[in-house]
């Protein structure tokens, strides 16, 4: 396992986290850092630790989960922190996006309130003008079409892709410096996938944002880590078999998981002359 790479400095940093929930040992001993402007892709199947991992960083486990380790956030440990100031975390300097973007979002409210009371929960100084306009900024950001037009309308009213952009512009209004994104495109066909992962490496791009992208599918944590920079991280039966660049990990992979992952996406198999085409 390549662990040899050093971020500068690191937003994030988990050390040594383990996860257990009675006496099955969910996550075993991972480490795994994210400086701003890297993404780090965060891939395994069904029921390998993934999303325990994601809510141990916003400290949203059942009571009955049993948290061992450090999660260092821009110089704190989340784990020690208190309540009150874990919540100013949550949703603020370290937002998540979810698979399902309709069961996240109230189906009975309007979008433009929705979203505007997204931003007062946090900032109830906000004039109602100022709110307006930071809710618009915020749908333009993310290339909803009309956003004037739309902000009276309820979620049943957008297609897949469209709710998506709504959550992604939820999560961003508070300018975040973490985003973790949690099977963020799984729920959506193939061409609004793309346009979906294109959009969130737009928005990590211009706000330097730190990205953790969870997802079962190699294939588009290859898409989603697509600098240098990026690393992808193999999760098995809760511990981290492989972690390296994403480059590396798609011309070298080391361990067999991460070949029988490979090998179960047809295009990788066809492409593995071409990585460019995967990478880009
Ligand atoms: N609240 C809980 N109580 C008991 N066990 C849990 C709880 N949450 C998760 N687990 C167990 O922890 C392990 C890791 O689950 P986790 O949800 O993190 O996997 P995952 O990789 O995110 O899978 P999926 O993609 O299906 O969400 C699994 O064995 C799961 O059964």
């Amino acid at each position: 396992m390549d662990t040899t790479h050093l971020h500068e400095n690191p937003l994030l940093e988990i050390s040594n986290l383990s996860i257990a929930f009675g006496a099955h040992p969910a996550v075993q001993d991972i480490s795994l850092r994210i400086a701003p402007g890297e993404t780090l892709g965060l891939v395994g199947e069904s029921g390998s630790g993934k999303s325990a991992t994601s809510l141990a960083l916003l400290r949203l486990l059942p009571p009955t989960a049993h948290v061992t380790g450090s999660i260092r956030f821009a110089g704190e440990d989340l784990l020690a922190l208190p309540e009150a100031q874990m919540r100013r975390h949550r949703g603020r300097s370290i937002a998540m996006i979810f698979q399902e973007p309709m069961t996240a979002l109230n189906p009975v409210m309007r979008i433009g309130n929705q979203i505007a009371e997204a931003l007062q929960v946090h900032h109830p100084e906000l004039s109602r003008k100022t709110i307006r306009t930071r809710v618009l900024d915020s749908l333009h950001e993310v290339a909803l079409p009309n956003p004037e037009q739309r902000l009276n309308d309820y979620p049943h009213q957008f297609s897949g892709g469209q709710r998506q952009r709504l959550l992604i512009a939820m999560a961003l209004i508070h300018r975040p410096r973490l985003l973790i994104a949690d099977e963020p495109t799984t729920a959506l066909d193939v061409t609004v996938q793309a346009q979906i992962l294109k959009l969130l490496k737009d928005l990590r791009n211009t706000h330097n944002l730190a990205m953790l992208f969870i997802s079962h599918d190699l294939a588009v944590v290859f898409q989603a880590c697509d600098q240098p920079a990026d690393h992808v991280a193999v999760m098995q039966h809760g511990r981290l078999v492989e972690h390296a660049p994403a480059r590396d990990l798609f011309l070298h992979p080391q361990h067999p998981y991460t070949r029988k992952l490979l090998a179960s996406v047809p295009t990788m198999q066809t492409n593995r002359d071409q990585p460019l085409a995967v990478l880009s």
